[in-house]
């Protein structure tokens, strides 16, 4: 299983002190951007991804929880992202905005929170690079991982695996050493903050969600 290693909750005044070991080996950088709209939170926006990309050159997995993600995939693409998910519940023309973010060349990502079924994005999981799974409630990190989120990430694998989709599947919220092996059969990356970034030794830590 590879990493995601979102940085919501790290210390963003010594960003690159406290993760560069960590930034070294995960898979991936996971943004996780609010609005105080979508999710009563607000966190980052482009100018801060785009000083993240001078510490690394690992690819962002950019997660939009934000109503109105079509307005500012730009911006998200001019500061380095690879990958834009954006909310199957957001306010927007769901294909027009996976059509937007794939223009740009980027790979597109469609995202559910926990109250949402599988089935309700079934027409979206031909069109899509990534699939996110939410295991908490969308707007903080630190929070425990939902057992309910592991029928929808298995659900998700015998869905690829029968119609030959190519999306990537990931999942975000309370992933740490007791609650990987739970998914890590049926995704092929998850989310990890709190996990890795409190810990002192970052590093090990993600070398431990590599190792399971
Ligand atoms: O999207 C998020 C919150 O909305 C975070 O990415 C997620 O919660 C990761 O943090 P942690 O591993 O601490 O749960």
């Amino acid at each position: 299983m590879k990493v995601s290693l979102s940085i919501l909750t790290a210390d963003f005044a010594n960003m690159e002190s406290s993760l560069h070991d960590a930034l070294e080996i995960t898979d991936y950088v996971h943004m996780d951007i609010m609005d105080g709209e979508f999710v009563p939170n607000i966190s980052i926006g482009p100018a801060f991804v785009k000083a993240i990309r001078k510490i690394t050159d690992k690819p962002f997995d950019t997660h939009l929880m934000i109503m109105h993600p079509q307005n500012y995939i730009k911006q998200f693409v001019d500061a380095g992202s690879q990958y834009i998910t954006f909310h199957v519940e957001a306010d927007c023309d769901i294909k027009k905005t996976i059509d937007l973010i794939k223009s740009y060349g980027v790979k597109a990502g469609i995202s559910i929170k926990p109250k949402t079924k599988v089935e309700d994005i079934l027409e979206y999981l031909p069109l899509v690079d990534m699939v996110l799974v939410m295991s908490v409630e969308p707007g903080f990190g630190g929070q425990s991982f939902m057992m309910d989120s592991i029928d929808k990430v298995k659900a998700l694998k015998e869905l690829k695996e029968k119609n030959n989709y190519s999306y990537l599947i990931n999942i975000d919220g309370g992933i740490k050493d007791s609650t990987a092996p739970l998914i890590s059969p049926y995704v092929d990356l998850a989310v990890s903050g709190s996990y890795v970034c409190n810990a002192e030794n970052p590093k090990e830590r993600i070398d431990i969600l590599h190792n399971l």
